[in-house]
């Protein structure tokens, strides 16, 4: 048996268990443009735009997920998801699965609970705000379905 291989291996399962995995929405309103919200300068990835979403807590399914992270952030009621792509990425400092959905139906104009920018954007113009590296297949998927 290599010592190193041994050590390798172990190193390898604790990063896979570690990776974080998070509900990710993609809301559209009557217009086709999407909702992008500001990650506080303080957080991880801060100050980029983001789609809304967090990390889905224990026992929790993508939807009730969703439906808790949108309420929670912007006051906005998710009745209805679809899914739309996953993404698995590294970062220097954390691993995430983002498990994206189209949010399909929901109530309630969304407001910055949390004091986070807004903004409302054609999918076209994405590509001109600062997201985070994971987001780039996200923004492609999008843009493929928009
Ligand atoms: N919500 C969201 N998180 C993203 C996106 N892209 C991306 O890499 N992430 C990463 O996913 C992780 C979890 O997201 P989050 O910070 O929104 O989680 P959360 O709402 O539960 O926040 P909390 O940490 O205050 O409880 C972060 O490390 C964040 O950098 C995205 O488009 N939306
Ligand atoms: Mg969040």
């Amino acid at each position: 048996m290599c010592p190193g291989r041994l050590i390798f291996r172990t190193i390898g399962a604790t990063v896979m268990t570690d990776r974080i995995h998070v509900a990710v929405g993609v809301l559209r309103d009557d217009q086709s443009r999407i909702l992008i919200t500001r990650r506080a300068a303080d957080a991880h990835q801060g100050g980029l735009w983001e789609f809304p979403g967090g990390k889905v807590e224990s026992g929790e399914t993508i939807q009730s997920a969703l439906a808790r992270e949108f309420l929670e952030e912007l006051g906005t009621r998710v009745l209805e998801t679809a899914p739309l792509c996953e993404i698995t990425h590294d970062y220097s400092d954390k691993a995430v699965l983002l498990d994206v959905h189209w949010i399909t139906a929901w109530e309630v104009e969304p407001r910055g609970l949390e004091g986070q920018p807004l903004a409302w954007v054609p999918p076209d113009e994405l590509e001109n705000f600062e997201f985070p590296a994971a987001n780039q297949p996200i923004i492609e998927a999008i843009a493929a379905q928009a």
